[in-house]
């Protein structure tokens, strides 16, 4: 798995001379954020973290029940945070594109490079820093883990893609593979994210439309993905965001592979009445 690549934003802003034609969308069943909308303008910083920005590109908006925030957090040296998590019932994930991360549990330091993978579940009292002299950045997907009486809260993971050989999806000649960093049955879990992998010519060749929610990051290649009813031209560095039931299909354009970290809410009960 040599020679991966992980699109990683660094800010700024577009040059005065751009034109602003650009591929950002929102609508009722999607938003597309294009890699340059990653601008200064719209970087947060949070309580808590030192010498430390972020893009928030996802979060609940409304009584569509969606069920998930992501953040692209940005690291200098020297910085992080020893009480990271203000929710003691978010769990999260971190995926590291750029750069290295120590995070620390239970006394234990791990350290994460690019396609390091962190699971980190709620109240687990995470703490998280950036010891190299080069600014880190990764992604943070949160959401309020859902309890189920006499099911276990999952343990901890840390992991990094490179060390996991993908799944291929069936009848699909190793076109189409899902890197999981979890057994998808382990009903402890209640969220997954994964690693997509399209060689050239793999393709979704149907509109998946299903309840689950996803928020999808492309770290490496290009591909034109349809959403809903629109075909959506993407690249390394765009972030899509998809409310439950959004068709989904898509295209890889080649001429290397098209990747994308991809969210998905799973095996937990449909709430009835009300959010
Ligand atoms: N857009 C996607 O990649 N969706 C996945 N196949 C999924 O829902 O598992």
């Amino acid at each position: 798995m040599a020679g991966r690549t992980y699109y990683a934003p660094t800010g700024g802003l577009p040059p005065q001379t751009d034109l602003i034609t650009d591929r950002a969308v929102f609508t009722e069943a999607y938003a597309v954020i294009p890699r340059r909308e990653f601008s200064d303008i719209v970087a947060s910083y949070l309580p808590f973290w030192d010498k430390t920005r972020c893009w928030v590109i996802a979060r609940p908006l409304s009584g569509f029940a969606e069920t998930f925030s992501q953040y692209v957090m940005e690291v200098q040296p020297g910085g992080g945070s020893d009480q990271p998590e203000p929710d003691a019932d978010a769990e999260g994930v971190l995926f590291v594109v750029e750069g290295e991360i120590t995070v620390t549990v239970d006394g234990a330091a791990h350290r994460l490079t690019p396609g390091g993978y962190a699971f980190l579940p709620p109240a687990s009292g995470w703490t998280l820093r950036n010891d190299s002299t080069a600014a880190a950045r990764f992604h943070w997907v949160r959401k309020a883990y859902e309890y189920v009486e006499g099911i276990d809260v999952p343990d901890p993971i840390f992991a990094n893609e490179n060390d996991i050989a993908p799944t291929p999806m069936p009848d699909t000649d190793g076109k189409w593979a899902t890197t999981r960093f979890v057994d998808p049955s382990d009903l402890r879990h209640d969220m997954h994210v994964t690693i997509v992998t399209f060689k050239p010519g793999g393709i979704i060749p149907f509109p998946e439309t299903h309840v689950m929610e996803h928020g999808l990051y492309v770290l490496e290649g290009q591909a034109v993905y349809r959403l809903n009813q629109d075909w959506v031209e993407v690249q390394a560095g765009d972030y899509m965001w998809l409310r439950a039931f959004c068709p989904q299909a898509c295209y890889s354009g080649g001429p290397g592979d098209f990747r994308y970290l991809l969210y998905k809410d799973v095996n937990r009960h449909a709430k009835l009445g009300g959010f």
